[in-house]
């Protein structure tokens, strides 16, 4: 059986177990990919994988077993798109209108667009208006004067929604427009594919045939000049053919190292537009909308408890409001301020502690045994430059101070900060000596 037929006779069991609501808000996006003894079902973003953990993983389990999927021994869930044939706007590859298209599809594997990511359910503050509204610009004359639309900002912003809500607007209003929307990574991977296969014909047929290309998380060419080369190219023949371009980054393009010229400059060439961290009203609006959108009632003061502690991106108010649903769906107890400061203790300690960058210096200066003043010198010998990076990527992580801040405080500039971060993280996921001397660290800071 493919994993599509295993997973769709599945979806059949469930809708038998489940309401058609939930059925259809959290089962039907999931896609089904299926490895060996694993199923791995995909899920458009965060919020959705983890309900689907929390309240479905079990029954979803039940349902692989009693439909022929006993030899599975492991089933997870992760936030992505498949790999697959029907790209464009999610049609099915008959009903995508391309040219001459078989080789052309094969190479390109974009994501789909979220049909949850619209205009209608972003909300807007001061910290958002100017991105929104250029968005939505952008749908109404695509190809015009904003083109191309460069939304900047830091991680969980809502860059991604709103770029998504170009696509779904375009789409309502032109069914048979042809809007790819792909991260840069993927695109990456696809021209890398393209070359190897010997398809790189149909790779730039492709992309410069299309109506609007919406690319996430440009900062990732950076350093990757092959592709750069690349995409140099398919960017000025869609902007030659007046189609619209939308990109997001999280800096502006002048502040990425590693990007050539010629192509930061093209990034500005129409409007760039930044999203900063919502404000408390706009805080407190989104999370009782969301709340409403999930059928969770949430009163306007528990709405605002949250919202004063939970202050640096909606991804995390997110989180917030997710646990508080569950455990009070769990608990069968309505959700008051008393039970949100019990369900989220954990979470709003850590962002209580009062850790100061002064004491992170400290901390990190005493435990790799040099002196406080070595982290603010401008030497670069490694055994100073490390520690450094470390106490930066502490700050970041452990204080609400923004990476000028935290530079300033190292006699740094904002974009040396984001590299110790990257450089931190990254070590942190391949060397376990690094990974544990940070998590020590962390837990001397109190966290
Ligand atoms: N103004 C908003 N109104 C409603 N939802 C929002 C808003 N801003 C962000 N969100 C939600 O927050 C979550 C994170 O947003 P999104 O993925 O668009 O962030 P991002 O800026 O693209 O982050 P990253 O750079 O990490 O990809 C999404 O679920 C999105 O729907």
């Amino acid at each position: 059986m493919s994993d599509e037929d295993l997973w769709a006779q599945c979806v059949r069991w469930l809708e038998g177990e489940l309401a058609d609501r939930d059925v259809h808000t959290w089962i039907r996006p999931l896609q089904p990919v299926l490895n060996r003894d694993r199923l791995t079902l995909l899920a458009p973003n965060r919020m959705v994988q983890e309900r689907v953990r929390q309240e479905f993983l079990e029954l979803i389990r039940r349902a692989v077993r009693v439909n022929g999927g006993r030899d599975l021994n492991e089933i997870e869930i992760a936030v992505g798109a498949a790999e697959q044939k029907p790209l464009l706007n999610g049609q099915s590859q008959a009903e995508a209108p391309i040219s001459g298209a078989s080789d052309e599809v094969a190479v390109m594997s974009s994501g789909r667009l979220n049909p949850d990511y619209t205009f209608e359910n972003f909300i807007e503050g001061k910290s958002n208006s100017h991105a929104r509204a250029a968005a939505q610009h952008v749908v109404e004359t695509p190809g015009g004067a904003y083109n191309p639309l460069l939304i900047y900002g830091s991680s969980g912003l809502g860059k991604t929604h709103l770029m998504h809500s170009v696509g779904n607007a375009v789409l309502q209003g032109n069914p048979r427009a042809r809007v790819v929307y792909i991260g840069a990574e993927q695109w990456m991977n696809e021209f890398t594919a393209a070359i190897r296969h010997g398809r790189m014909d149909g790779f730039k047929n492709l992309y410069r045939s299309i109506d609007a290309l919406l690319i996430d998380d440009i900062h990732f060419f950076a350093h990757k000049e092959r592709t750069q080369e690349e995409f140099f190219h398919t960017f000025n023949a869609l902007i030659d053919g007046r189609k619209q371009i939308v990109l997001t980054s999280d800096r502006y393009p002048k502040d990425i190292d590693g990007v050539d010229e010629r192509l930061k400059s093209r990034f500005t060439w129409g409007l760039s537009v930044a999203v900063e961290p919502p404000d408390l009203e706009t805080r407190v609006a989104i999370l009782l909308a969301k709340a409403d959108q999930n059928q969770v009632r949430l009163p306007k003061e528990v709405a605002m408890f949250v919202a004063q502690r939970v202050r640096s991106n909606v991804r995390e108010l997110e989180g917030a409001l997710l646990r508080l649903s569950a455990s009070s769906r769990l608990r069968g107890e309505p959700l008051t301020t008393e039970f949100a400061r019990s369900t989220l203790k954990d979470m709003l300690a850590a962002y209580e502690r009062m850790v100061t960058i002064d004491n992170i210096k400290r901390t990190v200066a005493n435990y790799y045994n040099i002196r406080v003043t070595d982290l603010n010198s401008p030497r670069r010998t490694r055994s100073l430059a490390r520690p450094r990076q470390v106490a930066m990527a502490l700050a970041k992580e452990l204080t609400q101070h923004s990476l000028p801040e935290i530079g300033e405080a190292f006699g740094k500039d904002h974009t040396t900060v984001l590299h110790a971060c990257r450089k931190i993280a990254e070590l942190r996921d391949t060397d376990v000596k690094y990974r544990e001397d940070y998590e020590i660290l962390q837990r001397q800071l109190g966290f």
